[in-house]
């Protein structure tokens, strides 16, 4: 039976706040003083450094972790590749993706119960290459049963962003364990070593995984020093390991193939680390939105999470954007999202509830579902949206309680795959056409006044 060790008590502290150093013990003094490398570690550990960036990034960017272990990483034996009938490995290779214009939705996921996190990935769409460090990939899951026992993944590709729609995940990784609820995210970046246990069964959600670069929080410009996803609610799981010498089993995703090895002790060893490269998790639920408070739809990028950054400034290869409850209160607006072409793809999914520019219900975009809009392909609010936001009495108005839409925007085209197109059999045929094509033409030469600006004089 595996020893089980933690930095605290309860499984589940963390340590608050990101984009920083953070150092974590779960064992007092197992982290050298001083010094990272010493002639002898304390308690005769191995250090192994962890880096998320090349040594020469700028220190703004520079990220890396020390790790204090029992055996080194490198003590496994040779990768072989998993037997493509073992997991359906075709599912995430995009060989198979279609860019195309078409507005698409789709009808929620199903559940399935009967397979683990590596069986229950979806590549939906993509863009890029692990090879090149470039781009995005975008995943939905479903699963309900943990990983093997003694079994940890890692993905070489990218980093991982984990938006849970339903369920919990318990995530065992060499930094110690994260518990993620529906509407919470987890990002576990590039190479970081976990398991996937679901103690209450039935989970899904999306994900998004950055091919490139890493996630970072927006910059506030103009709102200030506080807002939106404020650093403190970041919270890093604290050190953890086990003394267990059995055989464990490690799947890698390696430029989108599954290869695995095996070795004789548990990756969960790290008994102390350090540094700026970890996984992490968020709270949606404690996002500060911020709005317009006196006229017209702003850009949602003012509800911008976290950003994936291109080599051009302003620009993301993936924005994690959210939708939370907020009060409308603009005067003078048709207050939903305009209509809109954009440079920027952009995926949507919804966690919980109503998005305020399209219909719910059957048919419409509901919880476990999801949107692509590509780039240029025009979009906005259909047609039952359109009529009662012009209508409206422009009252102070709560929208979206109880409810989290997401998007991933990213400046690629992404393209498609047959999963997503035709396997996963959840494409709504007539979404464009029961979407915008009811819009009929309101223009009245003879009457300026059916559309003129109120008398606040904007
Ligand atoms: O609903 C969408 O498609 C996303 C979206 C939201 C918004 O507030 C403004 C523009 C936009 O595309
Ligand atoms: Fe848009």
């Amino acid at each position: 039976m595996p020893v089980t060790h933690f930095a605290t008590p309860d499984p589940y502290a963390y340590h608050n706040g990101f984009c920083c150093h953070h150092e974590s013990e779960a064992l007092q003094g197992a982290l050298p003083l001083a010094q990272n490398s010493p002639q002898k570690p304390p308690y005769g550990l191995y250090a192994e450094k962890l880096s998320g960036t090349a040594f020469t990034a700028p220190r703004k960017e520079n990220q890396q972790s020390w790790m204090y272990r029992i055996l080194p990483s490198a003590v496994h034996r040779a990768w072989e590749p998993v037997p493509t009938q073992e997991y359906d490995a075709t599912s995430l290779s995009g060989a198979d993706v279609q860019q195309i214009p078409n507005q698409l939705r789709w009808d929620p996921f199903d559940f399935d119960d009967a397979v683990d996190w590596l069986g229950g990935l979806h590549l939906v769409a993509e863009a890029g290459d692990p090879v090149m460090k470039t781009g995005l990939a975008i995943y939905v899951f479903a699963a309900g049963q943990s990983m093997k026992a003694n079994e940890a993944f890692y993905s070489a590709d990218g980093d991982m962003l984990v938006v849970l729609q339903h369920g919990v995940l318990d995530l065992t990784t060499e930094f110690g364990r994260i518990a993620l609820r529906a509407n919470e995210i987890a990002v576990i970046p590039r190479g970081i070593r976990y398991r996937v246990d679901m103690p209450n069964g039935s989970a899904r959600g999306y994900i998004c995984e950055l091919y490139q670069g890493h996630y970072q929080l927006p910059e506030l410009g103009p709102i200030g020093s506080n807002g939106l996803a404020n650093v403190r609610d970041f919270q890093v799981p604290r050190a953890f390991y086990e003394e267990d010498f059995n055989t464990w089993t490690l799947v890698s995703k390696f430029n989108k193939v599954l290869y695995r090895t095996s070795q004789d002790h548990t990756p969960f060893d790290v008994v102390a680390w350090h540094g700026t490269y970890y996984p992490y998790k968020y709270d949606l639920g404690r996002f500060n939105t911020i709005g317009s408070i006196s006229y017209d739809h702003p850009d949602p990028s003012i509800f911008t999470v976290l950003t994936g950054p291109s080599y051009q400034e302003g620009t993301a290869i993936a924005d994690f954007v959210i939708f939370p409850p907020r009060w409308l209160v603009q005067e003078d607006t048709f207050r939903p999202p305009w209509y809109h072409r954009n440079t920027m793809s952009e995926f949507m999914g919804l966690i919980a509830g109503d998005y305020d520019a399209k219909a719910g219900g059957p048919g419409g975009f509901r919880p476990a579902g999801a949107s692509l809009h590509n780039i240029m392909s025009g979009h906005g609010p259909d047609a039952v949206t359109h009529r009662a936001a012009t209508c409206t009495d422009l009252k102070p108005q709560k929208v979206g309680s109880g409810s989290m839409a997401f998007m991933f925007e990213s400046c690629l085209m992404v393209g498609v795959t047959a999963w997503g197109l035709q396997h996963c059999q959840k494409v709504q045929p007539k979404y464009n056409e029961e979407s915008w094509e009811p819009l009929v033409s309101h223009f009245d030469k003879s009457n300026v006044g059916a559309g003129a600006a109120n008398q606040n004089g904007h």
